[in-house]
Protein backbone atom coordinates (compact mmCIF):
# COMPACT_ATOMS: atom_id res chain seq x y z
CA UNK A 1 0.00 0.00 0.00
CA UNK A 2 1.11 3.41 -0.96
CA UNK A 3 1.86 5.62 2.09
CA UNK A 4 -0.19 7.72 3.34
CA UNK A 5 -0.61 10.95 1.99
CA UNK A 6 -3.08 13.27 3.91
CA UNK A 7 -4.67 11.52 6.65
CA UNK A 8 -4.24 9.90 10.07
CA UNK A 9 -4.26 6.15 10.44
CA UNK A 10 -7.41 3.79 11.22
CA UNK A 11 -8.09 3.98 14.88
CA UNK A 12 -6.44 7.01 15.40
CA UNK A 13 -8.71 10.32 16.43
CA UNK A 14 -9.03 13.03 14.08
CA UNK A 15 -9.17 16.00 15.61
CA UNK A 16 -10.03 18.14 12.62
CA UNK A 17 -12.36 19.23 10.13
CA UNK A 18 -13.57 16.75 7.36
CA UNK A 19 -12.28 17.87 3.99
CA UNK A 20 -14.81 15.58 2.22
CA UNK A 21 -18.40 16.63 3.31
CA UNK A 22 -20.21 14.31 5.11
CA UNK A 23 -21.85 11.66 2.87
CA UNK A 24 -25.82 12.17 2.52
CA UNK A 25 -26.53 8.24 3.22
CA UNK A 26 -24.87 9.36 7.23
CA UNK A 27 -27.22 12.70 7.70
CA UNK A 28 -30.64 11.00 5.24
CA UNK A 29 -32.25 8.07 7.06
CA UNK A 30 -34.51 7.11 4.33
CA UNK A 31 -31.07 7.21 2.07
CA UNK A 32 -29.16 5.25 4.98
CA UNK A 33 -31.38 2.42 5.19
CA UNK A 34 -31.38 1.80 1.37
CA UNK A 35 -27.80 1.34 1.99
CA UNK A 36 -28.14 -0.45 4.64
CA UNK A 37 -26.79 -3.53 3.03
CA UNK A 38 -23.56 -1.39 1.91
CA UNK A 39 -20.67 -2.02 3.33
CA UNK A 40 -18.26 0.55 1.97
CA UNK A 41 -18.49 2.01 -1.53
CA UNK A 42 -16.13 4.09 -3.95
CA UNK A 43 -19.17 6.84 -6.13
CA UNK A 44 -17.27 8.21 -8.77
CA UNK A 45 -14.18 8.87 -7.40
CA UNK A 46 -11.01 10.34 -8.95
CA UNK A 47 -7.69 9.83 -7.46
CA UNK A 48 -4.94 11.77 -8.89
CA UNK A 49 -1.01 11.87 -7.89
CA UNK A 50 0.57 14.51 -10.03
CA UNK A 51 -1.16 14.74 -12.91
CA UNK A 52 -1.38 10.74 -13.42
CA UNK A 53 -4.83 9.43 -11.94
CA UNK A 54 -4.19 6.49 -9.77
CA UNK A 55 -8.28 6.03 -9.61
CA UNK A 56 -10.60 7.66 -12.78
CA UNK A 57 -14.13 7.85 -12.11
CA UNK A 58 -14.47 4.64 -10.38
CA UNK A 59 -17.36 3.01 -9.58
CA UNK A 60 -17.61 0.39 -6.78
CA UNK A 61 -19.59 -1.68 -4.20
CA UNK A 62 -18.63 -4.07 -1.26
CA UNK A 63 -22.06 -5.76 0.05
CA UNK A 64 -21.93 -6.28 3.51
CA UNK A 65 -21.59 -10.24 4.11
CA UNK A 66 -19.88 -10.92 0.88
CA UNK A 67 -16.10 -11.24 -0.28
CA UNK A 68 -15.13 -9.25 -3.16
CA UNK A 69 -11.88 -9.51 -4.63
CA UNK A 70 -10.48 -6.98 -6.45
CA UNK A 71 -8.05 -8.04 -9.16
CA UNK A 72 -5.94 -6.09 -12.07
CA UNK A 73 -1.95 -5.93 -12.96
CA UNK A 74 0.44 -4.26 -11.11
CA UNK A 75 -0.43 -0.23 -11.02
CA UNK A 76 -3.95 -0.36 -11.77
CA UNK A 77 -4.76 1.11 -8.74
CA UNK A 78 -5.97 -1.29 -6.47
CA UNK A 79 -4.26 -0.52 -3.19
CA UNK A 80 -5.02 3.83 -3.74
CA UNK A 81 -8.85 2.00 -3.52
CA UNK A 82 -8.20 0.64 -0.47
CA UNK A 83 -6.57 3.52 1.02
CA UNK A 84 -9.35 5.88 0.38
CA UNK A 85 -12.11 3.31 1.75
CA UNK A 86 -10.01 3.51 5.03
CA UNK A 87 -9.53 7.36 4.94
CA UNK A 88 -6.00 7.15 4.77
CA UNK A 89 -5.85 9.62 1.11
CA UNK A 90 -9.13 11.12 -0.19
CA UNK A 91 -10.20 11.84 -3.25
CA UNK A 92 -10.39 15.17 -5.64
CA UNK A 93 -13.26 14.04 -6.84
CA UNK A 94 -16.26 11.62 -6.11
CA UNK A 95 -17.39 10.44 -2.34
CA UNK A 96 -16.26 7.98 -0.99
CA UNK A 97 -18.76 5.63 1.88
CA UNK A 98 -17.93 3.40 4.93
CA UNK A 99 -21.00 1.86 6.38
CA UNK A 100 -22.69 4.91 5.37
CA UNK A 101 -20.38 7.24 6.34
CA UNK A 102 -17.38 9.36 5.45
CA UNK A 103 -14.06 7.22 6.26
CA UNK A 104 -13.18 10.69 8.24
CA UNK A 105 -15.86 9.17 10.77
CA UNK A 106 -13.34 7.31 13.43
CA UNK A 107 -16.98 5.43 13.97
CA UNK A 108 -16.88 4.32 10.70
CA UNK A 109 -13.03 3.08 10.63
CA UNK A 110 -13.15 1.70 13.82
CA UNK A 111 -15.88 -0.82 11.73
CA UNK A 112 -12.95 -2.09 9.82
CA UNK A 113 -9.66 -4.15 10.21
CA UNK A 114 -7.19 -3.91 7.76
CA UNK A 115 -3.62 -5.17 6.28
CA UNK A 116 -1.61 -2.90 4.28
CA UNK A 117 0.85 -4.42 1.39
CA UNK A 118 3.44 -3.22 3.67
CA UNK A 119 3.71 -3.80 7.57
CA UNK A 120 6.66 -3.39 9.86
CA UNK A 121 6.40 -3.86 13.37
CA UNK A 122 8.26 -2.88 16.75
CA UNK A 123 10.97 -4.65 16.57
CA UNK A 124 11.70 -5.95 20.29
CA UNK A 125 8.13 -6.23 20.96
CA UNK A 126 6.56 -10.37 21.42
CA UNK A 127 4.35 -11.11 19.00
CA UNK A 128 1.75 -11.86 22.35
CA UNK A 129 2.24 -8.19 22.85
CA UNK A 130 1.94 -6.48 19.54
CA UNK A 131 -1.67 -8.53 20.12
CA UNK A 132 -1.82 -6.92 23.54
CA UNK A 133 -1.42 -3.78 22.19
CA UNK A 134 -3.70 -3.31 19.07
CA UNK A 135 -6.20 -5.30 20.87
CA UNK A 136 -6.20 -2.59 23.82
CA UNK A 137 -7.87 -0.67 21.04
CA UNK A 138 -11.33 -2.63 20.76
CA UNK A 139 -13.84 -2.51 22.76
CA UNK A 140 -14.42 -6.44 22.52
CA UNK A 141 -11.17 -7.89 21.27
CA UNK A 142 -11.34 -11.39 19.78
CA UNK A 143 -9.15 -13.39 22.86
CA UNK A 144 -5.84 -13.21 22.12
CA UNK A 145 -5.64 -17.24 22.42
CA UNK A 146 -7.98 -17.58 19.84
CA UNK A 147 -6.67 -15.15 17.69
CA UNK A 148 -2.85 -16.92 17.33
CA UNK A 149 -4.65 -19.84 17.21
CA UNK A 150 -6.75 -18.95 14.47
CA UNK A 151 -4.01 -17.71 12.22
CA UNK A 152 -1.36 -20.33 13.61
CA UNK A 153 0.49 -17.91 15.61
CA UNK A 154 0.74 -19.86 18.64
CA UNK A 155 4.25 -21.22 18.97
CA UNK A 156 5.37 -17.61 17.83
CA UNK A 157 3.56 -15.95 20.78
CA UNK A 158 6.42 -15.26 23.09
CA UNK A 159 8.84 -14.76 19.87
CA UNK A 160 10.32 -10.82 19.30
CA UNK A 161 8.65 -10.04 15.78
CA UNK A 162 12.38 -8.87 14.53
CA UNK A 163 13.26 -12.45 14.93
CA UNK A 164 10.14 -13.70 12.18
CA UNK A 165 9.90 -15.11 8.83
CA UNK A 166 8.20 -12.27 6.35
CA UNK A 167 5.62 -14.86 6.08
CA UNK A 168 5.44 -15.13 9.96
CA UNK A 169 5.37 -11.37 9.59
CA UNK A 170 2.63 -11.40 7.38
CA UNK A 171 0.51 -13.72 9.10
CA UNK A 172 0.36 -11.65 12.18
CA UNK A 173 -0.22 -8.31 10.31
CA UNK A 174 -3.41 -10.59 8.57
CA UNK A 175 -4.24 -11.75 11.96
CA UNK A 176 -4.31 -7.91 13.27
CA UNK A 177 -6.83 -6.98 10.76
CA UNK A 178 -9.81 -9.38 12.93
CA UNK A 179 -8.57 -8.43 16.35
CA UNK A 180 -11.57 -5.98 16.78
CA UNK A 181 -14.40 -8.19 15.60
CA UNK A 182 -14.25 -5.65 12.47
CA UNK A 183 -18.12 -5.74 10.30
CA UNK A 184 -15.47 -5.90 7.56
CA UNK A 185 -11.91 -6.33 6.97
CA UNK A 186 -9.72 -5.04 3.94
CA UNK A 187 -6.93 -6.95 2.81
CA UNK A 188 -4.19 -5.81 0.56
CA UNK A 189 -2.71 -8.82 -0.95
CA UNK A 190 -3.15 -10.93 2.50
CA UNK A 191 -0.90 -13.94 1.53
CA UNK A 192 2.14 -12.58 -0.42
CA UNK A 193 5.38 -14.30 0.51
CA UNK A 194 3.44 -16.83 2.60
CA UNK A 195 3.49 -20.79 1.81
CA UNK A 196 0.75 -23.04 0.89
CA UNK A 197 -0.04 -24.21 4.01
CA UNK A 198 0.04 -20.35 5.46
CA UNK A 199 -2.25 -19.49 2.69
CA UNK A 200 -4.64 -22.05 3.22
CA UNK A 201 -4.84 -21.67 7.07
CA UNK A 202 -5.59 -17.90 6.13
CA UNK A 203 -8.17 -18.57 3.56
CA UNK A 204 -9.58 -20.79 6.34
CA UNK A 205 -9.57 -18.33 8.54
CA UNK A 206 -11.06 -15.78 6.33
CA UNK A 207 -14.00 -18.27 5.79
CA UNK A 208 -14.79 -18.84 9.18
CA UNK A 209 -14.80 -14.53 9.50
CA UNK A 210 -17.30 -14.88 6.10
CA UNK A 211 -19.39 -17.16 7.94
CA UNK A 212 -20.13 -15.66 11.10
CA UNK A 213 -21.15 -12.37 8.89
CA UNK A 214 -17.87 -10.76 8.06
CA UNK A 215 -17.46 -8.80 4.76
CA UNK A 216 -14.09 -8.86 2.63
CA UNK A 217 -12.33 -6.75 0.32
CA UNK A 218 -8.96 -8.57 -0.57
CA UNK A 219 -6.73 -7.24 -3.55
CA UNK A 220 -4.54 -10.30 -4.34
CA UNK A 221 -2.49 -11.34 -7.34
CA UNK A 222 -3.12 -14.97 -6.54
CA UNK A 223 -5.90 -16.02 -8.88
CA UNK A 224 -6.44 -19.27 -7.12
CA UNK A 225 -6.86 -16.77 -3.82
CA UNK A 226 -10.10 -15.11 -5.70
CA UNK A 227 -11.39 -18.49 -6.76
CA UNK A 228 -10.81 -19.85 -3.27
CA UNK A 229 -12.04 -16.99 -0.96
CA UNK A 230 -14.52 -14.62 -3.47
CA UNK A 231 -17.88 -14.72 -4.85
CA UNK A 232 -17.53 -11.56 -6.89
CA UNK A 233 -14.31 -10.10 -8.41
CA UNK A 234 -13.84 -6.53 -9.52
CA UNK A 235 -11.02 -6.37 -12.45
CA UNK A 236 -9.31 -3.04 -12.11
CA UNK A 237 -6.97 -1.40 -14.73
CA UNK A 238 -5.73 2.22 -14.93
CA UNK A 239 -8.25 3.55 -12.26
CA UNK A 240 -11.26 2.48 -13.60
CA UNK A 241 -13.51 -1.34 -13.06
CA UNK A 242 -13.23 -2.89 -16.67
CA UNK A 243 -15.05 -6.30 -15.85
CA UNK A 244 -17.38 -7.20 -12.50
CA UNK A 245 -18.99 -9.66 -11.90
CA UNK A 246 -19.31 -13.42 -10.22
CA UNK A 247 -16.11 -15.98 -11.27
CA UNK A 248 -17.97 -17.36 -13.70
CA UNK A 249 -19.66 -14.61 -15.32
CA UNK A 250 -15.81 -13.06 -15.92
CA UNK A 251 -14.83 -16.00 -17.39
CA UNK A 252 -17.79 -16.17 -19.31
CA UNK A 253 -17.16 -12.75 -20.60
CA UNK A 254 -14.36 -13.76 -22.91
CA UNK A 255 -14.53 -16.19 -26.09
CA UNK A 256 -11.24 -17.54 -25.02
CA UNK A 257 -11.24 -21.10 -25.16
CA UNK A 258 -8.09 -23.95 -24.24
CA UNK A 259 -7.94 -26.27 -27.62
CA UNK A 260 -5.86 -29.09 -25.70
CA UNK A 261 -4.95 -32.74 -27.75
CA UNK A 262 -1.81 -35.16 -28.09
CA UNK A 263 0.21 -35.10 -31.42
CA UNK A 264 3.79 -35.15 -31.62
CA UNK A 265 4.40 -32.15 -33.82
CA UNK A 266 2.01 -29.11 -34.21
CA UNK A 267 0.72 -28.85 -37.53
CA UNK A 268 0.86 -25.35 -39.63
CA UNK A 269 -1.95 -23.16 -38.59
CA UNK A 270 -2.93 -19.88 -39.45
CA UNK A 271 -2.71 -18.05 -35.96
CA UNK A 272 -3.74 -15.18 -36.84
CA UNK A 273 -7.00 -15.34 -38.38
CA UNK A 274 -7.66 -19.00 -36.07
CA UNK A 275 -7.54 -16.33 -33.19
CA UNK A 276 -4.89 -18.32 -30.99
CA UNK A 277 -3.17 -16.39 -28.64
CA UNK A 278 -0.55 -18.63 -27.25
CA UNK A 279 0.82 -22.22 -27.82
CA UNK A 280 1.57 -24.35 -24.47
CA UNK A 281 3.58 -27.65 -25.04
CA UNK A 282 4.35 -30.21 -22.65
CA UNK A 283 6.18 -33.08 -24.29
CA UNK A 284 3.62 -34.22 -26.96
CA UNK A 285 -0.03 -32.68 -25.16
CA UNK A 286 0.40 -29.48 -26.87
CA UNK A 287 -2.51 -26.94 -26.01
CA UNK A 288 -3.70 -23.92 -28.50
CA UNK A 289 -5.34 -20.62 -26.25
CA UNK A 290 -7.79 -19.69 -28.91
CA UNK A 291 -10.74 -17.54 -29.51
CA UNK A 292 -12.13 -18.73 -32.30
CA UNK A 293 -12.29 -22.74 -30.63
CA UNK A 294 -14.45 -24.16 -33.51
CA UNK A 295 -12.35 -23.04 -36.85
CA UNK A 296 -9.09 -23.86 -35.04
CA UNK A 297 -10.49 -27.29 -33.80
CA UNK A 298 -11.89 -27.59 -37.65
CA UNK A 299 -8.45 -26.35 -39.10
CA UNK A 300 -6.40 -28.74 -37.07
CA UNK A 301 -8.84 -32.01 -38.93
CA UNK A 302 -8.35 -30.03 -42.20
CA UNK A 303 -4.26 -30.24 -41.81
CA UNK A 304 -4.61 -34.01 -41.50
CA UNK A 305 -1.84 -34.28 -38.93
CA UNK A 306 -2.52 -37.00 -36.72
CA UNK A 307 -3.45 -36.43 -33.37
CA UNK A 308 -5.72 -37.54 -30.64
CA UNK A 309 -7.34 -36.82 -27.06
CA UNK A 310 -8.83 -33.60 -28.24
CA UNK A 311 -10.74 -31.65 -25.52
CA UNK A 312 -11.88 -28.24 -25.93
CA UNK A 313 -12.54 -25.81 -22.17
CA UNK A 314 -13.13 -22.95 -20.73
CA UNK A 315 -10.52 -20.06 -20.33
CA UNK A 316 -8.51 -19.76 -17.25
CA UNK A 317 -9.31 -17.27 -14.96
CA UNK A 318 -5.83 -15.84 -15.53
CA UNK A 319 -6.33 -16.03 -19.65
CA UNK A 320 -9.92 -14.23 -18.81
CA UNK A 321 -8.85 -11.54 -17.24
CA UNK A 322 -5.38 -11.24 -19.68
CA UNK A 323 -7.81 -10.62 -21.74
CA UNK A 324 -10.46 -8.48 -20.08
CA UNK A 325 -7.77 -6.49 -19.59
CA UNK A 326 -6.38 -6.25 -22.87
CA UNK A 327 -9.88 -6.08 -24.41
CA UNK A 328 -10.40 -2.91 -22.05
CA UNK A 329 -6.99 -0.99 -23.55
CA UNK A 330 -8.65 -0.99 -26.97
CA UNK A 331 -5.78 -3.65 -27.40
CA UNK A 332 -6.55 -7.25 -29.32
CA UNK A 333 -8.45 -9.49 -27.57
N1 LIG B 1 2.28 7.91 -3.25
C1 LIG B 1 2.26 7.85 -4.58
N2 LIG B 1 2.81 8.84 -5.33
C2 LIG B 1 2.77 8.79 -6.67
N3 LIG B 1 2.20 7.80 -7.38
C3 LIG B 1 1.65 6.78 -6.70
C4 LIG B 1 1.64 6.76 -5.27
N4 LIG B 1 1.01 5.63 -4.87
C5 LIG B 1 0.64 4.98 -5.99
N5 LIG B 1 1.03 5.66 -7.09
C6 LIG B 1 0.78 5.29 -8.48
O1 LIG B 1 -0.63 5.13 -8.65
C7 LIG B 1 -0.90 4.02 -9.50
C8 LIG B 1 -1.78 3.04 -8.76
O2 LIG B 1 -1.00 2.47 -7.71
P1 LIG B 1 -1.60 1.39 -6.71
O3 LIG B 1 -0.56 1.11 -5.69
O4 LIG B 1 -2.94 1.81 -6.25
O5 LIG B 1 -1.77 0.13 -7.71
P2 LIG B 1 -2.04 -1.40 -7.37
O6 LIG B 1 -3.12 -1.84 -8.30
O7 LIG B 1 -2.27 -1.60 -5.93
O8 LIG B 1 -0.65 -2.05 -7.81
P3 LIG B 1 0.10 -3.36 -7.27
O9 LIG B 1 -0.69 -4.53 -7.78
O10 LIG B 1 1.42 -3.25 -7.94
O11 LIG B 1 0.16 -3.28 -5.78
C9 LIG B 1 0.45 3.46 -9.92
O12 LIG B 1 0.79 4.02 -11.18
C10 LIG B 1 1.40 3.95 -8.84
O13 LIG B 1 2.71 4.10 -9.33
Amino acid sequence: MPERDDHPPQGQETVSQPRQSRSVAATDPARRSATADVAAALIGVTKRYGAMAALDGIDLTLHRGEVLALLGPNGAGKSTALSLLLGLRRPDQGRVELFGRSPDDPAARAMVGATPQDTGFPETLKVGEVIDLVSAHYPNPVPKAELLDRFGLTPLAARQTGGLSGGQKRRLAVALAFAGRPAAVFLDEPTTGLDVEARRMLWAAVDGYVAGGGTVLLTTHYLEEAEALARRIAVIDQGRVVAEGALDDIRGRVSLRRVRFTAAHLPPLDAKALGIERVERSGTEIVLVTARADDTVRALVMSGAPFSDLEVRAATLEEALMSIVRTGRGEAA
